[in-house]
């Protein structure tokens, strides 16, 4: 399969992408597909009918079907943790029974759901003024770039996020805020990150500090209630989840708490109803016209086939400025992986670097890598038609022009005799003109996709982050790994935790690496100075 693609890519890399489409003037409509109200145009890459049928052959190898349903219908498909994986359950809110281990969860999901809609209507109404969300990484992201995306659609107390250790991070965003009016969720799945447990604590804290009763202050999330009662957060407040959540497909239940109470209940909803329009089209469209499989298909021949590194995620989006962050956690921690499901090495790689920054801004920025550089990165623009700010519409469609053009010019380039000929307008001449007029070549031929919607709508960034979920989903199933653990996670923490009193000066720095004494030594002569 892998070998048919790489003898595809050949050929393919020596094409212009500008000549398929002189070749076949419908090639936009064949290379491109709409569901759920999005349209996904993949013609600006080289992927042509046959390697399309090439791709779309890996997800039959790979089995993709009977694994898409074993996902849907709460199989253990998160092997090495012996778990179901069944976000799509927190969003099912019309669907039937969803199973895991003979028993619905369904019931479990809904009263949550309630629960938690009934404690956004008390806090909405009452007098707090800033929700702080203490979390981080799927605890964190998810709401956090939500909230910021439907801004236009926040119309409850202010939302704050806190994540990092670094006490810059609490220490700035307590600053300002009333204590009698703050109200702080503790979000974590398993309540024992380190970074979120300090945080809370310090938010404890502050709080007694100020003299005001941390009763009724604290609102739990997470999978481990019995750590959140020890902790000192009544059952009433503390929302859980099970263990078939994953902390990066979250957001759609008790961890997008701070969201639901920023956009209102309904709104969440909304959000809910989008993800769950786009696990239909998911689980019931062919391969050709089904949008998580082809943008994960047009990924991986960028990736695993075509060698490309890393994906640029360019939203023309502001509001969307953190989803690249986002899309970092959910792609890179899923299907950053070296062995297979049953421990053999991946004969391809793993996931690409995703990264990016919203457009326009990015096109001041790195774009001249992106445009003359000498390492190709495909990109993913991403645009709504129409903006929220009726009296910017100009400020809009100015938008929505640079991220055509930007797709447009990577294809296009600009070559050499076109250079020569701005130059020789500009009076150069001779060598002059020669040296000048090669500054000024673009090789083109450098790929991209758009994904185009109507407006960024709770629904509409509901079906964005489904459609994300699932490409990652398959292109884990074709990888063959586990797109649902993390231990790639757990060697900084357990090395964090034995250095923490190295640090502080409890223990000796002995049997460290050279370096690791040295760095050590340097935060020792630093760390009490005044
Ligand atoms: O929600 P928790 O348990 O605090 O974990 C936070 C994050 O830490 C990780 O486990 C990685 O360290 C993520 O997968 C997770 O989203």
């Amino acid at each position: 399969m892998w070998d048919d693609l790489h003898a595809l890519a050949k050929t393919a890399e020596r094409r212009r992408i500008e000549d398929l489409f002189a070749e076949n003037d419908k090639r936009a409509g064949e290379f491109s597909l709409t569901a759920a109200g999005l349209l996904f145009d993949y013609s600006k890459t080289q992927i042509d009918e046959q390697i399309r049928a090439a791709l779309i052959a890996l997800t039959d190898a790979a089995g993709l079907d009977a694994r898409r349903t074993a996902m849907f219908t709460g199989a253990a498909i998160n092997e090495t943790e012996g778990r179901a994986v069944l976000h799509t359950a927190l969003r099912n809110l019309d669907g039937g029974a969803v199973h895991v281990d003979g028993e619905d969860v369904m019931p479990e999901v809904l009263e949550t759901l309630d629960r938690m809609e009934a404690l956004a209507r008390e806090v909405r109404g009452s007098d707090v003024t800033d929700v702080v969300n203490i979390g981080i990484g799927g605890s964190d992201l998810g709401p956090a770039m939500a909230y910021t995306a439907l801004a236009p659609y926040c119309d409850g107390p202010r939302c704050h996020f806190v994540s990092n250790v670094d006490g810059a991070d609490i220490a700035d965003t307590l600053r300002g805020l009333d204590p009698e009016t703050t109200l702080f969720i503790v979000a974590s799945k398993t309540f024992t990150t380190i970074e979120t447990m300090t945080n809370a604590r310090t938010a404890r804290a502050w709080l007694m500090d100020k003299g005001v009763s941390t009763d009724g202050r604290f609102v739990a999330l997470s999978s481990n209630k019995a750590a959140a009662g020890e902790w000192g957060i009544p059952e009433s407040r503390t929302f859980g989840f099970a263990d078939w959540v994953g902390g990066r497909y979250s957001m759609w239940g008790p961890i997008g708490l701070s969201l639901m109470i920023a956009i209102g209940p309904e709104g969440f909803r909304a959000f809910l109803r989008g993800g769950q329009e786009m696990d239909r089209h998911f689980e019931t469209a062919l391969p050709h016209q089904n949008m998580p499989v082809l943008l994960a298909l047009v990924g991986m021949w960028h990736n695993q086939v075509l060698g490309h590194a890393t994906r640029a995620v360019l939203p023309y989006d502001n509001r969307l400025a953190r989803l690249p962050a986002y899309l970092q956690q959910l792609e890179m921690e899923s299907n950053g992986k070296r062995v297979s499901m049953d421990g053999a090495d991946l004969s391809v790689n793993s996931g690409p670097v995703v990264w990016g920054e919203p457009g326009t801004n990015g096109q001041h920025a790195f774009y001249q890598l992106i445009h003359q550089g000498t390492r190709i990165v495909p990109c993913e623009f991403m645009v709504a038609a129409k903006g929220h700010e009726p009296d910017l519409r100009h400020h809009h469609d100015l938008l929505v022009a640079n991220c055509l053009a930007q797709s447009e010019a990577l294809m296009r380039g600009r070559s050499l005799d076109e250079a020569r000929a701005i130059m020789a307008d500009k009076g150069a001449e001779g060598d002059e003109l020669e040296r000048q007029a090669r500054h000024r070549v673009f090789p083109g031929n450098r790929p991209s996709t758009t994904l185009i919607y109507p407006q960024l709508t709770p629904e509409i960034l509901g079906k964005i982050v489904a459609l994300y979920e699932h490409r990652v989903f398959v292109e884990g199933v074709i990888l063959g790994i586990n797109s649902f653990d993390q231990w790639g996670v757990e060697l900084g923490k357990e090395l964090a935790s034995s250095l923490g009193p190295v640090v502080t000066g409890e223990a000796s720095a002995e049997g460290k690496d050279g370096s690791t004494r040295q760095l050590v030594e340097f935060v020792h002569l630093h760390r009490d100075r005044d």
